[in-house]
């Protein structure tokens, strides 16, 4: 176990958000064999400033050696550690449809320390059947494995309408932490932490790049 990490709570939130890049650009160098890495170099694959790599640097324990510059291996360990995706947490996904079955295929959530461990819907159609060896239970069941199994964090990819009483469920069975691809916006206590993550407001600005540069020629 790595012993270098620090607090994650108090880190900028833009800092966060970079940092699985550099752990990416890191665990490639460690592929290829590079021992060491400059600030220069990760900024220059970020496309931002080498002060600003160093910046968010010091919020771990890593610590850069004079002309040598980073070590890889160090990079890619901390902040393995520090973005918790060096512990498997457990998650249950409710809303087993389209998009629930993409995120039930996508390995890269358990390489990133996400297991989830069942999925639920409403639809008898997909019910008792298994997604990627994830199986799929009644909504109804939710509660008996919350506390049978360890799991903190839900994912809600229910249509928007449901999104509100599927989080009430998850807040009354102790589910900490809220991963929700729904539009609608979903009101909980203070105590649960809720991300909302959604592909359209990217792709509206990408649209919105496109037409203003458009507008510019
Ligand atoms: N965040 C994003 O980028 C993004 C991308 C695509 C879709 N979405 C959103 O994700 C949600 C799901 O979209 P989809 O295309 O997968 O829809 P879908 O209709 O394919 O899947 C929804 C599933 O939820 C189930 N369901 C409905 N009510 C439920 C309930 N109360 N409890 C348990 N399961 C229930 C349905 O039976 C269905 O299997 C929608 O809210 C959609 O807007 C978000």
């Amino acid at each position: 176990m790595v012993q270098y990490s620090k607090k994650i709570q108090g880190v900028p939130e833009p800092t966060i958000r970079r940092m699985p890049s550099y752990l990416a650009f890191a665990e490639g160098l460690l592929r290829k064999g590079q021992q060491f890495v400059s600030s220069t170099q990760i900024a220059n694959y970020m496309n931002i400033d080498p002060t600003q790599v160093t910046k968010d640097l010091s919020y771990t324990t890593i610590v850069g050696k004079t002309r040598v510059g980073y070590e890889v291996k160090a990079i890619v360990d901390v902040l393995s550690e520090f973005l918790g995706f060096s512990v498997m947490d457990n998650a249950f996904l409710v809303g087993a449809g389209s998009l629930g079955s993409a995120l039930l295929h996508d390995s890269g959530l358990n390489h990133f320390g996400l297991n989830i461990e069942a999925a639920f819907d409403v639809n008898p159609a997909t019910i008792g059947r298994k997604i990627n060896d994830v199986e799929v239970f009644h909504i109804d069941q939710f509660r008996d494995l919350a506390q049978e199994l360890n799991v903190i964090m839900g994912i809600i990819t229910v249509p928007a309408e449901n999104a509100q009483t599927v989080a009430d469920l998850m807040v009354a069975w102790g589910i900490k932490a809220i991963w929700n691809f729904t539009p609608a916006r979903i009101k909980v206590p203070d105590d649960i932490i809720v991300q909302n993550t959604t592909l359209y407001s990217n792709l509206a600005i990408i649209f919105n790049k496109l037409h203003h540069e458009r507008k510019e020629e």
